[in-house]
């Protein structure tokens, strides 16, 4: 059975004063039934990493160049993050495609220089409030899923993260039945490009507002494998619910599997 995720997104927060929660949270978790990554600023990744190295947490970053080095001032490449010792990277999160422009096919060409370096690709989806309203939310994240996923991604090296933008950081979510469809229709999209099987192993997390009071509600949803979080990630206090209601899930689902 694959390993469910919750991952924390810091976005642009956090100084070395936050590796406090960082810390809090390493001794909470020596070990897990489930993954968990923490996606500080670049600027802490090494000491995160260090200070995480003897628990259950990893760590990730929040994108990565496509290119391994270069003349591409204030970028940072795959290799570098591994280097620093993180094991993901997030690609493709809309605060990326908006304020940066991204494209899926850059974004797909993060994703395999993520893979190049050993990195698991967590790569981002979702559809704006318009888009949604106009009943697009299915054709935007067929595109965005086609395109932003190299053909060589494996449910090892890669994780699909479904964040309706309209979502993030607002306090809204979708219904269960909303997102409900829209994991469906990744799952099944991936079976129709990699095969039935493999599409089942495939992570598939959701993303946008998640707290600790309905991080269980959603855990509960068909084909909801985890969580990626930005808010409630920056607090162990916060989190650390988050992290026990994917646990549950996880054991309620293996101890109805036996
Ligand atoms: O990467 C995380 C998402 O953008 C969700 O952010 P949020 O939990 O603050 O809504």
């Amino acid at each position: 059975m694959k390993r469910r995720l919750v991952a924390g997104n810091w976005k642009m927060n956090g100084t070395n004063a936050s590796m406090t929660e960082l810390q809090q949270l390493a001794a909470a978790y020596p070990s897990a039934s489930t993954d968990i990554l923490i996606c500080p600023p670049a600027t802490l990744i090494a000491r995160a990493a260090d200070l995480t190295a003897d628990s259950a947490i990893r760590i990730g970053a929040q994108d990565c160049h496509p290119a391994p080095s270069g003349a591409h001032t204030g970028d940072i490449s795959a290799p570098m993050l591994a280097d620093a010792g993180a094991t993901a990277v997030i690609v493709g999160h809309s605060e990326r495609r908006e304020n940066h422009d991204e494209s899926s096919a850059l974004v797909a060409g993060k994703a395999s220089a993520a893979h190049a370096s050993g990195l698991t690709a967590l790569i981002c989806l979702g559809e704006s409030l318009a888009e949604r309203e106009a009943a697009r939310t299915l054709d935007i994240i067929a595109d965005q899923l086609a395109a932003s996923v190299p053909d060589t991604a494996t449910d090892a090296d890669t994780v699909i993260a479904y964040e309706p933008i309209w979502a993030i950081g607002t306090g809204l979510t979708p219904s269960p039945a909303q997102i409900a469809e829209v994991h469906d229709f990744i799952r099944a999209r991936l079976g129709g490009r990699f095969g039935p099987d493999a599409a089942g192993s495939f992570r598939l997390l959701y993303g946008g507002s998640v707290n600790p009071s309905n991080a269980a509600a959603i855990f509960a949803i068909p084909n909801v494998d985890g969580a990626l979080v930005g808010g409630a990630s920056l607090k162990a206090s916060d989190f650390s619910p988050i992290i026990n209601a994917l646990e549950d899930a996880a054991k309620a689902a293996a101890s109805s599997s036996t």
